[in-house]
């Protein structure tokens, strides 16, 4: 899908999240949503997905504005977008690979098919092993891998990563940095994280400063250490 922003404004009440942001994320893009705590970053990223409505401005998904959609077309067109976000829970009651299962059986893929697909895509994150156990004997870094495989098992064509190495050591911030390459081969990816994680290098970077776009570009790490006032 082609997700554009444009003039993106989002405000709470009277608090002001996003100011006029505007970027333009064709198919296959790959890129780090960054800044401080509370720079919009996931607001930037729910709103692409349509889960948060623009205060001004708009979101386009292939050009259409996404909110003169009707409910119906919306959800549709939400189909592409696979989502990890903070607060991912999985069921704790359904095994795991129940949960990657939830979401493709919700859109009436065959059982059968679902099985296949979730097993497939539960290999890719290395997690063929833990399929039939129940969340809560997991550690922190499967239930983010199997909270990847449950985003990822639908083949969306944009991945949206909130914040996925929080919490995580090292090591497993490097398993989940490459399962989240692998997995979203060709398709766009969209990575929020307040610091650019070593292992997950990507080309481009949008860097969030209090609700605006200060850098949409190559790496610049410089924006990293700049002081927190953004010049008018
Ligand atoms: N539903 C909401 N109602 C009111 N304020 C909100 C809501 N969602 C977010 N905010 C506020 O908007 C600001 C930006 O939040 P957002 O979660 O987009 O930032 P962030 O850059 O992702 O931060 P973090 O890195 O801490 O997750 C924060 O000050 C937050 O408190």
């Amino acid at each position: 899908m082609d997700l554009r922003a444009d003039g993106l404004t989002v405000r709470y009440g009277a608090r002001q999240v996003l100011s006029g942001v505007s970027c333009a994320l064709p198919p296959g893009t790959q890129a780090l949503v960054l800044g401080r705590s509370g720079a919009g970053k996931t607001t930037l990223v729910k709103a692409l997905a349509g889960l948060v409505r623009p205060t001004e401005g708009r979101v386009l998904w292939d050009g259409q504005d996404a909110a003169r959609l009707t409910a119906a077309e919306r959800r549709e067109q939400q189909a592409s977008f696979g989502m990890v976000f903070q607060t991912d829970a999985l069921f704790d009651s359904m095994t795991v690979l129940e949960n990657v299962m939830a979401p493709l059986t919700r859109r009436h893929v065959p059982e059968a098919e679902a099985r296949a697909r979730a097993s497939d895509v539960l290999r890719a994150v290395g997690l063929a092993d833990a399929a039939g156990t129940l969340p809560e004997r997991l550690s922190g870094g499967m239930k983010k891998r199997a909270g990847i495989a449950r985003a990822l098992a639908a083949r969306p064509s944009v991945v949206l990563a909130d914040d996925p190495f929080a919490g995580l050591d090292p090591g497993t911030a490097r398993q989940v940095a490459r399962v989240l390459l692998d997995v979203s081969q060709g398709g766009t990816l969209l990575v929020v994280a307040t610091e650019a994680p070593m292992d997950l290098p990507l080309p481009r970077w949008l860097y969030l400063r209090s609700g605006r776009l200060v850098h949409d570009g190559p790496p610049a790490p410089e924006w990293e250490d700049a002081p927190d006032e953004v010049p008018a």
